[in-house]
């Protein structure tokens, strides 16, 4: 996918240094935007193989959110992506289903006079008995935007929400990738996300495969063209290592730029990886993989081939399952791994 490679490519030449809170350091840079025609095939990296493995825990993350879940006990038995951030019973702090399916609507004392809020029993929300006694109503998002789609097509206010700005405030890990809008053109269903945070290496193929799959599932249930798929992302970054390792891009950052400005062939990026894993102190044996850049650049150095097409069956979001969606025509190169910074 050529805007991923932009993205990649954009980030090294003008990204800063930053060390942040996992202490794996990255090169990170501000506000990018880029637009995917869904139309035109789907948004599956090709420059290294999506499918097998990670096909499935793409497929069974996007599921999970849809189901509305606060817990990882049934996604655990599927992936292990999730797993570092969750306790012994599952719980995560912050799950995106659960904001999607179930944001929580303030009771009664919460209520500034003046404000609007749905009657119980309202088409969207429901009552919940909380474990330990006493009820809390709950609003579905996802079932706002369906109705909402058939009945007011043009509506500018399709919007789903996954940020709570109070448990964002305490959360382990609050979400990355907060908010989305359908919007209506014509025939087409876009969809728009807004990240706050990317991990280009590992987080963001998911992320643009995901919600691109959603657009297209949306579009089935709601009778539209599948329209494009429009992603901000505000600090995006490429892990670049712990250590001596992570602290070498701080002083040579420039020296990496110049090599990069200087590349007119895409073969050249892999010349510029040797340099780099000559220039850079090793990663320690057992922390291996936490600098991204290498494989990035062995990613640039591939073509991005023809992209697959999507198949998802027509069934109710909620009724969707892991053989419902399929890959056709996908050619990718090969895989590259890259470890993930917690
Ligand atoms: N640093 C960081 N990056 C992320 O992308 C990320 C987090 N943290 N924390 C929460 C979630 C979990 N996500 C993850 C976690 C791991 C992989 C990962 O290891 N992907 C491998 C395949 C692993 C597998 O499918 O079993 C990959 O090669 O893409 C991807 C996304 C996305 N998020
Ligand atoms: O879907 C996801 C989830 C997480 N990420 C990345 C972005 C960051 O690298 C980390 C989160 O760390 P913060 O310090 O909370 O920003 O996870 C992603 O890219 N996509």
């Amino acid at each position: 996918m050529r805007q991923y490679h932009e993205l990649v490519a954009d980030t090294l030449a003008g990204g800063c240094y930053k060390p942040n809170r996992t202490g794996v350091d990255t090169v990170a840079a501000f506000s990018h935007h880029y637009e995917v025609d869904l139309a035109e095939g789907f948004p599956l990296l090709t420059t290294k193989r999506m499918d097998g493995y990670r096909w499935n825990s793409l497929i069974h993350e996007l599921l999970w959110y849809l189901s509305g879940e606060e817990h990882i006990r049934d996604l655990r038995e599927e992936t292990k992506i999730w797993d570092a951030w969750a306790d012994e019973e599952g719980h995560l702090d912050t799950a995106y289903g659960r904001f999607w399916r179930r944001y929580p609507v303030p009771d009664g004392i919460g209520r500034l006079p003046g404000e609007s809020w749905p009657e119980e029993g309202h088409r969207w929300t429901e009552t919940e008995t909380a474990p330990g006694g006493g009820t809390r109503q709950v609003f579905d998002q996802i079932g706002y935007v369906l109705d909402s789609l058939d009945e007011n097509p043009n509506s500018r206010r399709l919007v789903v929400n996954a940020w709570h700005p109070a448990n964002a405030a305490v959360s382990t890990l609050p979400p990355c990738h907060y908010t989305f809008v359908f919007n209506v053109q014509g025939d087409r269903l876009n969809v728009h996300l807004t990240q706050r945070s990317g991990d280009i290496a590992l987080g963001v193929p998911f992320n643009l495969a995901a919600y691109s799959l959603l657009a297209h599932a949306v579009a089935n249930r709601t009778g539209f063209e599948v329209g494009s798929f429009g992603h901000t992302i505000v600090d995006t970054h490429i892990y670049c290592g712990a250590g001596d390792r992570g602290a070498w891009y701080d002083e040579h950052l420039p020296e990496l730029r110049a090599q990069l400005e200087g590349i007119e062939d895409r073969s050249e990026y892999a010349d510029v990886r040797e340099w780099l894993e000559d220039a850079a102190p090793p990663e320690p044996d057992d922390e291996t993989g936490y600098d991204h850049v290498p494989g990035l650049l062995t990613q640039l150095s591939r073509e991005p081939g023809d992209r697959p097409r999507i198949e998802v069956a027509d069934r109710p979001l909620e009724k969707l399952e892991y053989d419902d969606v399929s890959l056709k025509r996908y050619d990718p190169e090969p895989g590259i791994e890259f470890a993930v910074a917690e």
